[in-house]
């Protein structure tokens, strides 16, 4: 359970958010650093990894789409959730003052979670997006960057030599990120502690049936945490033909949903198994147990 020996990537060089969610999720873990997530998703199918983590919606930022993009398009059963608080600083070279930074680098969800109190600041800064926050600290002291900034832990400041400019920069101190965490094999769901479970549907043609599907879970008082619909890339549009009219464009969308429950409650399967009836398609991501950390907004990087 506390995962000493488990190797966990993560995207991301050290000092990033993610390597901190693995350490939460596993504290004894050797953290892998990935240049991409595709990469994660990889090093565990080839046993190089044993679980990768996966930022997947920011409090402040929102969903983080890709992301869920590739649980589909990978076989990957998650068996995790972490909370993890995120505590921005804004960082340079050290002796670079405030004044002299034209350009402020980072993570787009670090950028987004940011931007109101980069406006406070008064930076005449443009944004630039890059793969980590952490990677943008690195960037800047690979390079000797002496007008760029970057958004990143603290512990990236103290890992690349940068000078801390501004703390707690994050435009709500409760900035929390949530990731799962992925392995090859699903875990066996129980019921002695708060479980959640993760589906993602496409559902048939016909009238309310988004509403249907979703009633399947209020009739049985299942809560619902999330839903996020995406593309359904397979089959991005539906015709409806009318001779009258002409044609109409419905655009097609895969459902991803969250619920408080677990796999081997009688509930969950008799709500799925109602969502079966009116889905052309329907995975379980995963059944497992849910952070239920205290709350502290102070807390994490
Ligand atoms: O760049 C990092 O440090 C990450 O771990 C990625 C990531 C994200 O994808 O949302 C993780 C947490 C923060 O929300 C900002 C960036």
């Amino acid at each position: 359970m506390h995962g000493s020996q488990l190797r966990v990537a993560y995207q991301g060089v050290p000092g990033a958010y993610s390597e901190a969610a693995a350490g939460k999720a596993y504290p004894k873990c050797e953290a892998i650093p990935c240049d991409q997530f595709e990469v994660a998703f990889q090093a565990v199918e080839l046993w190089i990894a044993d679980r990768a983590v996966l930022p997947v919606e920011n409090s402040l930022g929102g969903s983080i789409h890709r992301n869920y993009d590739l649980l589909l398009r990978h076989r990957l059963h998650i068996v995790g959730e972490v909370q993890l608080p995120v505590h921005h600083c804004l960082m340079a070279l050290p002796g670079v003052r405030k004044e002299y930074i034209t350009r402020v680098i980072s993570h787009p969800q670090a950028l987004a979670q940011c931007e109101h109190t980069l406006t406070k600041l008064g930076l005449q800064a443009a944004r630039e997006a890059v793969d980590d926050t952490a990677g943008a600290a690195e960037y800047i002291a690979a390079n000797n960057l002496r007008d760029t900034a970057a958004i990143a832990s603290a512990r990236a400041a103290e890992l690349y030599g940068m000078q801390i400019l501004a703390d707690g920069i994050q435009d709500d101190c409760g900035n929390v990120t949530r990731f799962v965490m992925l392995a090859r094999e699903p875990i066996i769901p129980r019921t002695d502690r708060p479980f959640k479970t993760s589906i993602v549907f496409a559902h048939d043609k016909g009238t309310s049936v988004l509403f249907k599907v979703l009633s399947a879970f209020a009739f049985r008082n299942i809560n619902l945490t999330k839903i996020e619909s995406r593309p359904h890339r397979n089959r991005p549009i539906r015709l409806v033909d009318d001779a009258n009219v002409g044609t109409a464009k419905h655009f097609e969308y895969l459902f991803y949903v969250d619920f408080e429950a677990s796999m081997a409650e009688v509930r969950a399967q008799n709500a799925l198994a109602e969502v079966q009836e009116f889905a052309s398609f329907l995975r379980v991501l995963g059944s497992y147990p849910m952070d239920m950390t205290p709350w502290s907004p102070s807390g994490g990087d």
